[in-house]
């Protein structure tokens, strides 16, 4: 079995009386974009720093790469790079000599860095500002320029803190597209964000985290399957709506059934297997069914469910 690039095993983190991480577990595997989701205060950046050898757990353990972070943290700074949500970029550098700096600073001889800083720059889409300064940048380019900080050492995984926050629509569309990159290029990334759409689309897994523990790990569509409690179902049929949503009705897991010109729409609070049962129940009743589908749940909303809501601080 391969390691895995994250591996957290009853993590614990508190700041005088208050828990910030409760005995967290879980693992992520190579090559994985995993999301990590949770409201304001969850405890994602603690955990991210905890990675990152920055912050020491009270109790528990967390491995990059095989290695402990509090024992190892040379190596684990080797094999990461991390983004925190809140940075400072030194303003007096223009962006090509802020690039070196951190080069630099992990031992890449320049011949080496001359090669591989417009390599970066194109990748994070900055290859027109090279000679400008810092401070001239905007916020995304910023971000964007902090990203390729992470990068200069070619690192195996990523950790980012909230690397979309603050940004326009229009930037955030930009990150994502570099994000696909690295991910392309065989990164394993960790992600976090407070707004779990902005992340479904390009992770490959997520975890959400409130109150310092992890409710809910895996693919976005299972974790979507399992936490949707109340499905909308769209039924039309050839006739006999009446019928049909009489029957719904005496269903399990049916409340509230409606019907209109489109059909029949039931409430549904069962699993996937339960709603299986109900379609192969309504056939065998001999009902006629043109359609049976489900409404989108947005993931805005799935998101709520879970975490009920609100921050966790
Ligand atoms: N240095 C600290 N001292 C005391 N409490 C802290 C400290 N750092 C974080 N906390 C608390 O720990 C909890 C988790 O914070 P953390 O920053 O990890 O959350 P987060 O999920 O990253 O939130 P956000 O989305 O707002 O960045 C919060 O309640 C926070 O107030």
């Amino acid at each position: 079995m391969t390691t895995p690039m994250i591996e957290i095993e009853n993590l614990t983190k508190t700041y005088g009386s208050f828990t910030a991480l409760k005995s967290m577990s879980m693992s992520i595997a190579k090559g994985t974009v995993f999301g990590f989701v949770g409201p304001n205060g969850a405890g994602k950046s603690t955990t991210m720093s905890i990675l990152a050898t920055l912050l020491a757990p009270t109790s528990g353990t967390a491995k990059v790469g095989g290695y402990e972070v509090t024992r190892h943290p040379q190596e684990v700074r080797k094999l990461i790079g991390y983004m925190p949500d809140f940075f400072g970029v030194y303003d007096h550098f223009k962006t090509t000599e802020y690039l070196h700096f951190y080069g630099a600073s992990y031992g890449i001889p320049r011949a080496e860095r001359e090669k591989m800083i417009p390599q970066l720059l194109e990748l994070v889409n900055l290859t027109d500002k090279a000679d400008f300064y810092v401070d001239s940048l905007s916020r995304g380019m910023k971000q964007r320029l902090c990203l390729a900080r992470c990068l200069v050492h070619d690192p195996e995984l990523l950790i980012l803190d909230e690397p979309a926050s603050g940004l326009d629509p229009r930037a955030r569309i930009e990150m994502r597209e570099i994000l696909k990159e690295l991910k392309s290029m065989g990164k394993t990334i960790m992600i976090s964000s407070h707004i779990l759409p902005e992340l479904a689309e390009m992770v490959d897994e997520i975890g959400v985290i409130e109150h310092g523990e992890l409710i809910a790990k895996g693919k976005v569509q299972d974790i979507q399957n399992r936490m949707r409690t109340n499905r909308t179902l769209h039924i039309r049929l050839m006739e006999g709506e009446k019928e049909a949503a009489e029957f719904l009705r005496d269903q399990p897991h049916v409340s509230m059934v409606l019907e209109d010109e489109q059909g029949v729409h039931a409430h549904f609070g069962g699993q996937d297997e339960e709603q299986a049962e109900l379609l192969g129940a309504l056939i065998a009743k001999g009902f006629r069914i043109v359609s049976f589908s489900e409404a989108q749940t947005n993931l805005e909303d799935v998101f709520l469910e879970i975490t009920k809501g609100g921050d966790s601080a």
